[in-house]
C-alpha cells in the first residue's frame, strides 16, 4: 500500500517548501518595521527542513522561495554564503528548483547567482516551468526581470524599473512607501516586475498547458494577490500577470514569499494564493517550512511550526 496522508489518500505527487532563509553570519536585527530577524539561526532552520523532507521519503522535489542570503551580508562574504546555503540545500536527497529574490540580488550579480542555484537561464533571465508528471505543472517566474537591482546600471530591465520608479514613487529613498497610497504602495526598489518577453512566454505557458490539460501551480518571490500580502510586498505588474492567468482554467494556486509574516487568499476567479512564512523571523528552536501534497482537486500545504497548514480546495 502506497503513502496515505491526512487526506486519507495517496497524493499525484509530493514537494518540500520553504522561503526567506536570509541567513548571514551576523547578531540578530530587526526589520524597517521592527519584527526580530535571527540571520544565523535560519540556517538551522533551513537544516532541520532539509532533515524531515529526507525522513518523510516521499517528496519528488522542493522549492525555495528566494532570498536565501540577506543583504547585511558582508560583501566579501555573499559567495561562501550563498554556497553554504546552497549547500545545505544540496543535502536533501531529491531536486531543489531555486527563485530569486531581492536579497539574493544585493549579495551577487545573476551571472554567479544563476549557475550556482542551477537555476535554467537564457540571458540571465531566471524563469521557467517543469512538469513533475503529465498532469501538473509548476511554473516558477522571475519577479526582478524588471527591477533596479540585479542587473547593470545601464541594462535595459534596469533603465525600465528606474523610470517606472520614478513615475510612480517621489521619495527620494525608492524603498520608502511613504505618501503612496493603498496599491500604489507596492512601487519600491526592493520589489520588481515581469516583463512583456516573460508575460508572452507565460501566456504561451498555460496556453499549452489548457491544451494538455495540465493544472498548474505558479511559484514567484513576490506575492501576486493583494489579498494574500501587504501592498508593500506585490509584485509591481501583479495586474498584468492575473489578467494572462485569469484567461485559463488552468492556474489552481499561486505560491509566494517575501511577505514575512505569510497570507492566504482566494481571488475573484478562485485562485488560490498563499504566501509562505520567512525561516528568518523563526526565534531560536521554532520552524517555518513545511511541504506540499497534490491532488487532483485540491493542493495541501503541511506546515511546521510558524508555517500554517492550508488546503486549498479547487472550485473546478
Ligand atoms: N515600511 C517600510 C519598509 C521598508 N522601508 C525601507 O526598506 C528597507 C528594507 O526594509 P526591511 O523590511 O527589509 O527592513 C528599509 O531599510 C527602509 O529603507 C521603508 O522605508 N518603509
Ligand atoms: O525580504 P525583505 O527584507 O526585502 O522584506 C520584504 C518586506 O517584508 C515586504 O513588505
Amino acid at each position: 500500500m502506497g503513502l496515505i496522508t491526512t487526506q486519507g489518500r495517496q497524493p499525484l505527487f509530493s514537494f518540500g517548501v520553504i522561503s526567506d532563509v536570509q541567513y548571514a553570519d551576523i547578531p540578530d536585527g530587526r526589520s524597517f518595521l521592527g519584527v526580530p530577524r535571527y540571520y544565523r539561526h535560519s540556517i538551522l532552520v533551513l537544516q532541520r527542513a532539509v532533515q524531515k523532507w529526507n525522513n518523510l521519503q516521499h517528496l519528488s522535489f522542493a522549492v525555495n522561495f528566494g532570498d536565501i542570503v540577506d543583504g547585511f551580508c558582508p560583501k566579501d562574504q555573499s559567495l561562501d554564503a550563498v554556497k553554504k546555503v546552497a549547500s545545505k540545500f544540496e543535502e536533501f536527497n531529491s531536486p531543489v528548483y531555486h527563485m530569486i529574490g531581492n536579497h539574493c540580488l544585493y549579495n551577487l550579480s545573476r551571472g554567479n547567482l544563476l549557475p550556482l542555484l542551477k537555476i535554467p537561464s537564457h540571458n540571465d533571465s531566471a524563469y521557467y516551468d517543469f512538469s513533475p508528471i503529465p498532469g501538473y505543472r509548476l511554473v516558477v517566474l522571475d519577479g526582478y526581470d524588471i527591477s533596479a537591482i540585479g542587473w547593470p546600471q545601464d541594462h535595459p530591465n534596469s533603465v525600465e524599473a528606474l523610470r517606472s520608479l520614478k513615475e510612480k514613487n517621489p521619495n527620494s529613498d525608492k524603498n520608502s512607501p511613504v505618501g503612496l497610497e493603498g496599491l500604489e504602495r507596492r512601487f519600491l526598489m526592493f520589489n520588481g516586475a515581469v516583463g512583456k518577453k516573460q508575460l508572452e512566454w507565460l501566456d504561451d505557458v498555460l496556453q499549452n498547458a489548457t491544451e494538455l490539460k495540465q493544472r498548474v501551480i505558479i511559484c514567484c518571490h513576490l506575492p501576486l494577490d493583494p489579498g494574500a500580502s501587504t501592498s508593500e510586498a506585490l509584485l509591481w505588474n501583479y495586474d498584468d500577470v492575473m489578467d494572462i492567468v485569469h484567461k485559463y482554467k488552468c492556474v489552481k494556486v499561486c505560491l509566494a514569499g517575501h511577505e514575512h509574516k505569510g497570507g492566504y487568499s482566494i481571488d475573484s476567479h478562485g485562485v488560490h494564493h498563499r504566501v509562505l512564512e520567512a525561516a528568518l523571523e523563526c526565534p531560536p528552536n521554532s520552524d517555518a517550512f513545511g511541504y506540499i501534497d497534490v491532488y487532483e482537486d485540491r493542493v495541501s500545504l503541511v506546515g511546521f511550526d510558524r508555517m500554517k497548514s492550508t488546503d486549498m480546495v479547487f472550485d473546478s
